[in-house]
This record gives structure tokens, sequence and C-alpha cells, in this order.
């Protein structure tokens, strides 16, 4: 078999170089569901398994088990730390990967904290300031095409029985066939009082009109919701991706916990030099007709506010990714892009990058946090955002998303998500804080980004 005599290679490798090899084998296969392939590890890989789709379907990853997880509590340095990391232990791998198709072959899923200087909260401690599986069994949809990997770390003295264990593990879980639970119910709502956060976004308008280098704050707050029974992840996910089907859809585990959402921001990918990157900002309702959705989307797209709002944001990516690209593509005014329950100021951005052997680590380091999530200019607004949201925000409003091993990649901007926690979910909605706002406006638009996770739990019927 052939996939035997690859990890022969590998074991040898480890043996003669006394030390942990990774051994990584690709192949193709039929359709998998790439959801039941996600709820049938339940039970042999909760905790460790990440799910990953793009809006259009061209791209989906489910991950199970950690063959091995990189974590750190390193601050600034978070995004080279993993960088090297992975690089050191792709350096070794024997790979056996034909396919030139990115996204196969090892493969990287996790994310970053939203602001490592920021006051902690419990629930996202397991998560640390960074947090990427490197899965044992991968499954990924590219253009249709469906791909397996297997991803083994072979010890000095390991032998071919290390295979057999993990394509034993791998028989089980394509063989399961797995049933949706019941969505459980909830038992009661949780938000901050809606004055005291009103109060706070005037707070920062203050500061903002009184400071003229100070722009715009990007301004948060959580619902923490609890249920009668345990919440099962697979049901939300299943829910998100039949309701946000337009959106990133992810969920990323540890231990006990799950975060997950139904993105509609990228933040940057990369495929081979060619980089793509996106400026989402500025927000209204969708209508309840067809000529109100529009006259709705006419009234953002020449609201000077929000378009303020947006170019903020397009000026600060634009200077990153000219810093790492040439021939970059931005166009002049934003078009509007419509979800389900909202519609954004939308403008896309694309590049070719300078330097082919830059990994797109250093581009998420750059971009994070885009004024979209922090603000304008960035140290600043991040400070008044520790003093004035007085929450952890964990992964919510951070990069998310995949790295393969020859650099590949994406990451979304983890918004309109939560964190579950076996019977407790803490969902998270946030808007550009400018010194034209009304605080009133924002807590209603907050109030929308809520909607995708409140109904994906099975909440208020919206
Ligand atoms: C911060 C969030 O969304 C961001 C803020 C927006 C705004 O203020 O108009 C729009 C899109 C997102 O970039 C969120 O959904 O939590
Ligand atoms: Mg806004």
């Amino acid at each position: 078999m052939n996939i035997e005599n690859e990890c022969n290679i590998a074991l040898t490798k480890a043996k003669k170089k006394n030390k942990s090899i990774l051994f990584s084998y690709t192949e193709q296969l039929n359709n998998i569901d790439p959801l039941s392939f996600y709820s049938s590890a339940k039970t042999l890989f909760q905790g460790e398994r990440f799910f990953w789709k793009v809006p259009n379907d061209e791209m989906i990853i489910v991950g199970l088990g950690s063959t091995q997880t990189f974590k750190t509590e390193v601050e600034e340095d978070r995004f080279d730390y993993i960088d090297k990391e992975w690089n050191q232990l792709i350096q070794d791998a024997h790979i056996y990967n034909p396919f030139d198709v990115q996204g196969t072959g090892p493969v990287i899923f996790g994310g970053f904290s939203f602001d490592p200087l920021s006051m902690k909260e419990s629930e996202w401690a397991p998560f640390n300031n960074a947090l990427f599986h490197l899965p044992k069994l991968m499954l990924v949809i590219n253009k249709q095409e469906v791909f397996f990997t297997i991803n083994i770390l072979c010890n000095s003295d390991d032998h071919l029985g290390i295979l057999n264990h993990h394509l034993k593990i791998q028989r089980e879980i394509l063989e399961t066939k797995f049933s949706k639970g019941k969505n459980s119910n909830i038992k009661q709502e949780h938000e901050m009082n809606r004055q005291e956060w009103v109060d706070s976004v005037a707070e920062v308008v203050d500061l903002l009109k009184k400071d003229s280098q100070l722009n715009k704050v990007v301004m948060a707050r959580k619902m923490n919701i609890e249920f009668n029974d345990k919440i099962a992840a697979e049901n939300v996910l299943e829910n998100l991706w039949e309701e946000q089907h337009e959106s990133y859809i992810f969920s990323l585990e540890t231990v006990d916990r799950c975060f997950t959402g139904a993105s509609p921001e990228r933040l940057i990918k990369k495929n081979g030099d060619a980089i793509l990157s996106a400026c989402l900002a500025g927000s209204i309702k969708r209508g309840n007709t067809i000529s109100e959705d529009e006259s709705l989307g006419e009234t953002l797209f020449n609201d000077v506010k929000n378009r303020h709002e947006h170019q903020l944001v397009v000026s600060m990516i634009a200077e990153v990714i000219r810093k790492y690209c040439r021939n970059v593509n931005i166009p002049e005014i934003p078009t509007i892009m419509k979800m389900r329950d909202i519609q954004h100021l939308f403008t896309p951005v694309n590049g070719t990058i300078k330097d082919d052997q830059i990994s797109i680590f250093p581009l998420v380091k750059d971009l994070h946090p885009t004024p979209a999530m922090g603000g304008v200019p960035t140290n600043e607004a991040l400070q008044i955002i520790r003093d004035k949201e007085k929450m952890d925000r964990g992964f919510y409003a951070s990069p998310i998303g995949w790295v393969d091993y020859r650099g590949n990649g994406e990451f979304a901007v983890a918004i309109r998500s939560g964190l579950i926690k076996e019977n407790e979910a803490f969902l998270y909605a946030g808007c550009g804080v400018v010194s034209d706002s009304i605080p009133e406006d924002e807590y209603f638009e907050t109030k929308i980004k809520f909607r995708p996770m409140l109904r994906a739990l099975g909440g208020k019927k919206l």
C-alpha cells in the first residue's frame, strides 16, 4: 500500500534524526458530507474539531483531532510564534501530497485573541492568545473536489502500528451515522444593562469630538444565554449553514468549548502570489419589501457618517496591502453587501505579493485589528476599548482561519460569533463609533448583529 510505504519513509527519518517527524498523507475521495463528518466525530474528538466554509462554498475544511496543538500566551509576537512553530514542524515533515491544490496537505486551523492586553475572563482561558490545531484527519472540499489528509507525528521508536491505529479511527468515523439531536431550550438571556452601554458609547463620542486625532473606536457588547441542557455545537453549525449561507461559517473547539459564527468579513486570503482583502464597515438594516430594502441601501450608500466609518477602514487596509503587494486594486467607491439581516458598505481589495517567500502571518499581524474592529488610531482606540468595554472579547473580532504548508491560507474576521460552553453561550456584537454616532442607533445596530447567532441557537423568533 502506498500509504504504508510513505509512512515507513517518515518512520525511518524519525529514527535517523532521533526526533518526531510529521507524516502527512493526502488522497482524493468520493463525496463526503462535511457536516456529517464533523458531527460523527463528536464522541471521539469533541474539543478538537474545526470547521470552515467560505461564502461561495468553493472551500470547505473540516479537521478532527489534534496531531499537534499550537497555543501561546505571548502577546505582540503571537503571530510570529505560530508562524515559526508551524514552519519548524513542516521543515522536516514527510509530506505525500500529489495535488497542486491550496488547502491540501498539512493545514493548521485556528485564530488569535482580539487583544492580549485586555481584561481576561475565564470563558476564554483555554484559547490563550493564539490557538491552532493540526488535525489528525482532515477533509477538504475545494471546488467540489474532495481530499482527505491524515497527519501523524512519528516518534523515533514508533512503528507501522501507529498508521493502522489512525486508519482504524478514520474508518470508524466515516462509517458512523450521525443523527441530529434536538436544539436546547433557552432558560434565560442576560445582556449588559442597555443604558450603561449606551452611556459608554456616549462617552466615546465625547472623546471623539474632543480629540481631533481620534477618529473611530469600535465598541462591542456581549449577551450571555443560559440553556436548559448542553448546547450541541453540531446543531448550531448546521443552523448557521442553512441560515447564513452567504457568510464564512466557522467553528473552533478546545476542551469543552466551541467558538462558532457566520462572518461576512474576509480579512486576508493568500493563494500563491494573489492577495485578497476586504473592507466592510457601515451598516443598515434590511427592508421588509424589495423597494424598502433598496432605498435603505441607497440611504446607507449616501450617508456621510457611514461612508466616513467605511473610508477609515479602506485607508488602513490599503496601506498594509500596498506595503506587501504590487498591482493593488481598490475601487474608488464601495458597493452594498446584503446579508440576511443587515447590509454593509463593502470595498474589495486585491494585489500581487512582492516577496513570494513571505507567509500569510505577517499580513494578518499588520492588518489586525483593522478599524472595522479596533479604530483609528489603532493603539489609542484599543486603550479606549479596554477602558470602556470592560469585557474580554476573546477570539471575537479577531482573525480566524487556516494556513497550509505552502503558505497559502485565508482568515476571516470572527464576528457574528459566540462562544459555546456546555449549557452557556456568550454572544458578541460591535459597531464603529465615530464623532457623529448616535449612541441609541449604535445600540440598535448591535442588536441586529446578534441575530445570526441568536437564530442559530434557537433563540427569539426572528
Ligand atoms: C464589529 C462588528 O461588525 C463590524 C462593524 C460594522 C459597522 O459598524 O458598521 C460593520 C461590519 C463589521 O466590520 C460586529 O458584527 O460585531
Ligand atoms: Mg456601523
